[in-house]
């Protein structure tokens, strides 16, 4: 049985005999691969060499002295063979690349380059590199690890660095000192930004026991793990003697099964005699394929689309073609909702003798149907007239054809931009969803405004009625890495629609951060401008600014794409991302102000954003007083300025 997301794959790491050879382990590899498991990890080079390399470094006195060996034949794990594309190569942990001493560091580093050299020459694609033994002095295992991804650049092998999800919590650690959850993705941060962002540094994360905060998850759910490192001691053995995972950990597995990393197994070699060691195989086969639950709606319809960079549309300045209407079209529940709120203000409308729809950008019709079948079900004797309007003349047909098709021919069909229609009558009801994933970002505020002098004052409604903008300071490494890869600066500069999987909030808040009413309450400039100050608890990383909307299309009647209050299944928006050119660290409690302006001149609207950051520092002052100072300690450059990277037209093209 399998389900949405397919079988795991599996990896695990052989306990090596002494009598072990790179031959007899290439059969190793191929008893595994028959057995069921996907990789098998092994160390390139053995204990010989390591005795070997050990001797060298006593004889040396000065750093001019030191050659390292390559390794010989009995010296090594792996040959050159077909079970390599299922072996992944593990480098040496007895060396010290972070070192301050150099003929350590200089030792080490030798080492390392023999073993990626041997690695590039028999074909291995992934690498596993044991982490600093130092969490604060960082610079020179960065430095290592920036070399060994220059090296292997040539065969684009991947360097993982395992690492503990986070600092064991024990009793003891409680007692002492707090215990920094984030301390060592803290550390992966630095190493990685050290490392500029190169996509083949991954990360093998090894999931303790117990003590796994959630915040830490979610961080590490954004980063790029490539493995997830599960040692046989995580597992319990149930009553019937069977290894089984406590529900902390299904749970964590079940969340990146979506990411497919490799589960690799370590550590079955200690596991009590009577226990087969295949079952830990099995038991993860079977919680990520039975117990896996199915992805929702949202999750199915975007499953090739997570964090792809979409250009958002824009419905004014060009004509949408068929295929763009008809993904539109798949999402009932959008129409759905819409078809509520048109029959509630066709029913609070009913007593009048005349009631004149329009349908404002009306597409294919999809909200046209709406309005006719809410008008068939009211049956009311009220004279009602629909009037659609449609920019794109080849839309425009295919409103004809439904109309002599499904319509009954009820429908006054206009093919002019919506700005210039100008009726005979005033209207009670003006549709439209004109709507982005920002609510104002497909420029609903200036199609409509030209509209409200035709809506009848007393007995009037637009559908939707309101829309409200929200943001949020967003961490996704993936996102800012697939930005800087389309090569150029601007880039930054541009607002993308994205559906998010690998990225988290920065902070517990989405701000609001302004709306538009129709019709408008007091005259009021489409400009906006605003700052939006977040508390920032744990440090992270400032990728960029998510945008959302929710609009409220009549009296409560809501369609929301905040996370906080996603209307169930709405599949028709993904959120906008405002990037930042460079990221910006943040360390706990932090806050941070956003900036965020919706400008517009000469027929183009566009937004302009930036971001500073501010700690409270408590110094001493007379009297034995304390205060609180706010220190300014980031910032970022005003990006798109005069809308250089992204404007939307006002004009048709
Ligand atoms: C997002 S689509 C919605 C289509 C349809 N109402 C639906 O929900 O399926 C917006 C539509 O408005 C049209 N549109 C945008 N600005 C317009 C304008 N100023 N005048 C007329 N049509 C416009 C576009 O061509 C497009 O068909």
């Amino acid at each position: 049985m399998s389900n949405d997301l397919g079988s795991p794959y599996i990896g695990v790491k052989p306990a090596l005999s002494t009598k072990a050879t790179a031959g007899t382990n290439s059969s190793l590899v191929e008893q595994y691969v028959h057995f069921g498991y996907d990789q098998v990890l092994l160390s390139i080079t053995n204990a010989h060499y390591r005795e070997k390399s050990r001797k060298v470094f006593q004889k040396a006195k000065r750093l001019v002295d030191i050659t390292i060996p390559s390794p010989s034949l009995t010296d090594v794990n792996i040959f050159a063979g077909p079970h390599v594309q299922n072996t992944i190569g593990l480098l040496s942990s007895w060396i010290e690349l972070e070192s301050e001493d150099e003929l350590i560091s200089e030792f080490s580093k030798q080492v390392m380059i023999k073993e990626l050299e041997y690695a590039k020459f028999i074909g291995i694609n992934h690498l596993i590199m044991a982490p600093p033994k130092n969490l604060i002095k960082l610079a020179n295992y960065s430095k290592s690890v920036n070399d060994a991804l220059d090296i292997t650049q040539t065969h684009n092998i991947t360097i993982s660095i395992s690492l503990p999800l986070c600092e064991e919590i024990t009793e003891d650690s409680f007692r002492f000192q707090p215990i920094d959850s984030l301390s060592t993705w803290d550390m992966w941060n630095s190493i990685r930004t050290s490392c500029d962002y190169n996509q083949r540094l991954k990360i093998s994360l090894a999931i303790p026991k117990s003590g796994i905060p959630i915040n830490v998850v979610e961080r590490w759910f954004a980063e790029p793990v490539s493995i997830l490192l599960m040692s046989s001691s995580i597992f319990i053995l149930n009553n019937k003697g069977y290894p089984v995972l406590s529900k902390t950990i299904q749970t964590l597995l079940h969340h990146f099964h979506i990411k497919k990393p490799l589960y690799l197994l370590h550590g079955l070699e200690k596991v009590p005699e009577e226990v087969d060691s295949s079952s830990y195989m099995k038991y993860i086969n079977y919680i990520l394929v039975r117990n896996q639950a199915p992805l929702n709606i949202i999750d199915k319809v975007s499953k090739n689309h997570q964090d792809v960079l979409l250009p958002p549309l824009q419905p004014l300045a060009t004509n949408l073609d068929d295929f763009t209407y008809s993904i539109f079209e798949k999402d009932d529940v959008k129409y759905d909702v819409y078809g509520k709120a048109i029959y509630s203000a066709l029913s609070d409308l009913s007593h009048l003798h005349t009631i004149n729809i329009a349908i404002v950008g009306a597409g294919k019709g999809g909200l046209v149907e709406q309005v006719v079948k809410a008008v068939r079900k009211l049956q009311s004797s009220s004279n009602i007239s629909i009037t659609a309007i449609e920019k794109n003349t080849s839309a425009v047909i295919y409103l004809q054809k439904r109309n002599f098709d499904d319509w009954n021919q009820s429908v006054d069909i206009l093919n002019i931009d919506m700005r210039e229609w100008s009726p005979k009558e005033s209207h009670n009801i003006i549709v439209s969803e004109l709507l982005g994933s920002m609510g104002c970002n497909e420029l609903s505020p200036e199609c409509l405004e030209p509209l409200e002098k035709y809506l009848d004052r007393e007995n009037g409604v637009f559908i939707p009625q309101s829309y409200t903008s929200f943001i949020a300071p967003t961490f996704s490494p993936k996102i800012y890495n697939s930005i800087r890869s389309k090569g150029g600066q601007l880039n930054f500069h541009k607002q993308y629609v994205v559906k998010q999987l690998e990225s988290a909030s920065c902070s517990t808040k989405i701000n609001e951060i302004w709306s538009y009413q129709h019709p408008t309450i007091k005259e009021r400039s489409n400009k906006r401008r605003t700052i939006s100050t977040f508390k920032i608890r744990h440090k992270t990383v400032i990728h960029g600014i998510s945008g959302y909307f929710t609009t409220n299309l009549y009296n409560d009647i809501e369609l929301s794409i905040k996370p906080d209050t996603h209307t169930e299944n709405l599949t028709s928006w993904f959120p906008l991302f405002f990037p930042l050119e460079e990221p910006l660290y943040v360390p706990d409690d932090t806050e941070l102000e956003v900036f965020i302006t919706r400008e517009s001149s000469n027929g183009k609207v566009w937004y302009e954003w930036s971001v500073e950051s501010f700690m409270y520092l408590v110094v001493p002052g007379d009297n034995s007083n304390e205060f609180q100072i706010r220190v300014r300690t980031g910032m970022s450059k005003i990006h798109n300025q005069r809308g250089k990277g992204f404007v939307m037209n006002l004009n048709f093209e």
